[in-house]
């Protein structure tokens, strides 16, 4: 999307390319979004020459305006060839937005059941909302799919906004993603809607994400499953009336609420399967003549959901296991987020370009040469991600595995926040043998990576006996 704006000569150079530049305001500001945007503008025109894409941006804290009302500017993607843009070149597309503070979450009801009892059938959270910061660029996956979804919802905005016949060019507002378990599918749903409601601003001044359960509603009401989803459709229709409002739907477990028309028809399910079914196609097919909604779905069981549904997904993304590159990445954001708050001791960690590179160039390594610990740490990690990959490991079970290597492997004792590096005869007390370094707070990166490398056989041997 997005594609470039052709200027007078047809060289690549005089190509002008969007650049997508984020600006998060603090909670306190009261300033208005155009001044800052203004100021934003004027900024980057005159502190930069070029932009890297993705980066956060600094010294804007030396203009007033903007040290006291924001907290983060980030040049984000651009459609452009190149991670380096000459600012002359860019467009820039500057998104202010001021997150409201997390816990803004409501009941949804979808009416009352027969016996009298409401039910809650969703969540509701007004976007863009501070827990769902930074979750978008958490997610690592071997493709574009990020940039995928993002297309696609930019193509049905021009699309929308050119007024293209829909009995004509039609499309659902539907997504799909389906894959293993733990493989970033409803936090990829979060975070496109937190996305979107920081992108669409301009156009859409308020945001909701509403989740649905369908699981719980479908087990728990069963024999009123259809008109509870007919009723809750009903209101999130209400919401959409609004058309300064943008909602993301989020259906979870898609399969549970979709699972059993085939059977239905063959006469070997019962019928409120088929109900609830054919109340969720209906209202998809009320909500798809909506501009201002996206029904974003998941499921472990693809296999398992009605093709009609399947039918009306405009994107159906498989979602893999990540593989070792992904793997290495989201390693190392765990390492360096226990760096930062000093679980483990400070140390750069090569980026995953940098990792390539050691790993295609050869040298003899000396563990002494202070110099070499990069590539040694570098080369160590990809070894872990390509163990972990060997496991088939999901990004949950990635996440998880550094609280266990403490757990299990580094004994950190109960000491929070760790001993500072002065006390090192406590340190070596309550923090274990193998945790603080000489050189400060937290264990020894080398300590960390062997710990780690423990867990995943450790766990291999768990999966062996569990799969006997
Ligand atoms: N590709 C990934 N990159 C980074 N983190 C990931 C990735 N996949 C999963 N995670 C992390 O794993 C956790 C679980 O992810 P999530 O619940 O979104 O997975 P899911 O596919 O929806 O799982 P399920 O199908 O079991 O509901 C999250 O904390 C997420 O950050």
């Amino acid at each position: 999307m997005n594609p470039p704006t052709p200027s007078t000569s047809p060289t690549p150079s005089s190509l002008v390319w969007p650049i997508h530049i984020e600006v998060r305001l603090s909670p306190t500001s009261t300033a208005r979004f155009d001044t800052i945007r203004n100021a934003v503008h004027q900024y980057i025109c005159k502190s930069f020459e070029t932009i890297a894409l993705p980066s956060k941006l600094d010294g804007w804290e030396d203009v007033p305006v903007l040290a006291s009302s924001v907290e983060q500017i980030t040049a984000c993607e651009s459609s452009s060839p190149t991670s380096y843009l000459p600012v002359a070149q860019a467009s820039l597309q500057i998104h202010v937005y001021q997150p409201t503070d997390g816990d803004t979450v409501d009941g949804f009801s979808a009416g009352l059941s027969s016996d009298g009892e409401e039910v809650t059938a969703a969540s509701v959270c007004e976007l863009p909302s501070r827990q769902w910061e930074g979750l978008w660029d958490s997610l690592i996956f071997s493709d574009d799919t990020k940039s995928r979804l993002l297309d696609y919802i930019y193509a049905t905005v021009l699309f929308s906004d050119a007024n293209v016949d829909f009995n004509i060019v039609s499309w659902n507002r539907v997504v799909l993603l389906h894959g293993p378990p733990g493989t970033g599918k409803t936090s990829l749903c979060r975070a496109l809607a937190q996305k979107l409601s920081v992108r669409l601003s301009h156009r859409y001044p308020q945001s909701r994400l509403l989740e649905i359960n369908s699981h719980s509603l479908f087990s728990r009401w069963f024999s009123e499953s259809g008109k509870l989803v007919q009723k809750l459709f009903g209101s999130v229709m209400e919401l959409v009336e609004d058309e300064d409002t943008f909602v993301v739907v989020l259906i979870d477990e898609v399969e549970s609420l979709t699972a059993a028309r085939a059977g239905a028809m063959a006469g070997t399910e019962p019928t409120d399967a088929l109900r609830v079914v054919n109340a969720l196609l209906t209202q998809l097919d009320k909500l798809r003549h909506k501009k201002n909604v996206l029904v974003v779905s998941t499921s472990n069981l693809a296999k398992a959901i009605d093709s009609a549904f399947v039918d009306r997904a405009d994107i159906v993304q498989y979602i893999d296991l990540p593989p070792p590159e992904a793997i290495y990445v989201i390693l190392r954001s765990c390492l360096l987020e226990l760096t930062t708050k000093g679980v483990v001791a400070p140390i750069d960690v090569p980026s995953l370009e940098e990792a390539r590179y050691f790993e295609r160039t050869t040298v003899t390594i000396d563990p002494s040469v202070a110099s070499q610990r990069p590539r040694q740490i570098a080369i160590h990690l990809f070894r872990l991600a390509q163990k972990c990959r060997d496991q088939k490991m999901s990004g949950r079970s990635l996440r998880r595995l550094p609280v266990l290597a403490h757990a299990r492997y580094i004994n950190l004792g109960y000491a929070s926040p760790p001993i500072a590096a002065t006390d090192s005869a406590a340190q070596k007390t309550v923090n274990g043998p193998n945790a603080p370094g000489p050189s400060g707070l937290g264990a020894q990166v080398e300590v960390w990576l062997n710990a780690m490398e423990k867990v995943v056989e450790g766990q291999a041997g768990e999966l062996k006996r569990f799969d006997q």
